[in-house]
């Protein structure tokens, strides 16, 4: 398993390693003891599955507040995304700017996105279906969103000319100006 930090050094891509035969491939897509000792020492409670049918569609940017903040570990089993994440930790020396990362079933790659960031993704192709663990349970009452189109965040999502799709809730989240302090930054993360 390879790790590459992003330029928000707690957002990182892992590459699990792929044992590829005549048949195929197999991968251990995720070992507790590996993640914890070369990303990050979290317990995962929750999997979640998502299917987006057409391409183009944007869910996001989502987030859980404290204290039910969670971190998530994603990955592509069907199709390709863009992946984003948004630093909401007030303080922090990257608050405001995103990373992303283009991850599919084909190449591989997961994400690990530690609690304090938004999270969102566009999907690349139809039938697109992400796999995703999280450190917290859901808890709608702290469920909460951004704007994925507040122009303070930049994000060149990848429609093209086309209209995103979105589900009702996602077009209603505030820009970053009004979402107050959710996070406050305590330095980076700690490395195992
Ligand atoms: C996230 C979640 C949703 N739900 C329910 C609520 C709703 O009825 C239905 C669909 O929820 P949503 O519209 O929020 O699904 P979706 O837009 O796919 O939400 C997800 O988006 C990505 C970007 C994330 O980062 C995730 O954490 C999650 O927020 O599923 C659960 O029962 N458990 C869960 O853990």
């Amino acid at each position: 398993m390879e790790v590459q930090w992003l330029a928000i050094p707690d957002v990182g891509v892992i590459r699990p390693r792929r044992l590829a035969d005549a048949r195929g491939y197999f991968s251990e897509a995720f070992v507790d003891r590996l993640f914890r000792s070369a990303v990050a020492d979290v317990t995962f409670v929750q999997d979640n599955h998502a299917l987006s049918r057409d391409k183009g569609v944007i869910r996001g940017l989502h987030f859980q507040r404290p204290p039910h903040a969670q971190g998530k570990l994603v990955r592509c089993t069907r199709g390709r995304i863009l992946d984003v994440a948004v630093d909401i930790r007030s303080g922090s020396p990257t608050y405001g700017k995103h990373v992303s990362a283009e991850i599919s079933a084909e190449n591989g790659l997961q994400i690990w996105i530690p609690a304090g960031f938004a999270h969102g993704y566009c999907t690349l192709e139809t039938d697109t279906e992400i796999s995703y663990k999280v450190t917290d349970y859901y808890a709608p009452d702290c469920d909460a969103g951004l704007a994925f189109d507040d122009p303070a965040l930049g994000i060149g999502w990848p429609t093209g000319d086309h209209q995103p799709i979105l589900s009702a809730r996602d077009r209603t989240h505030p820009c970053l100006a009004e979402l107050g302090d959710v996070f406050s930054y305590s330095g980076p993360s700690a490395r195992p």
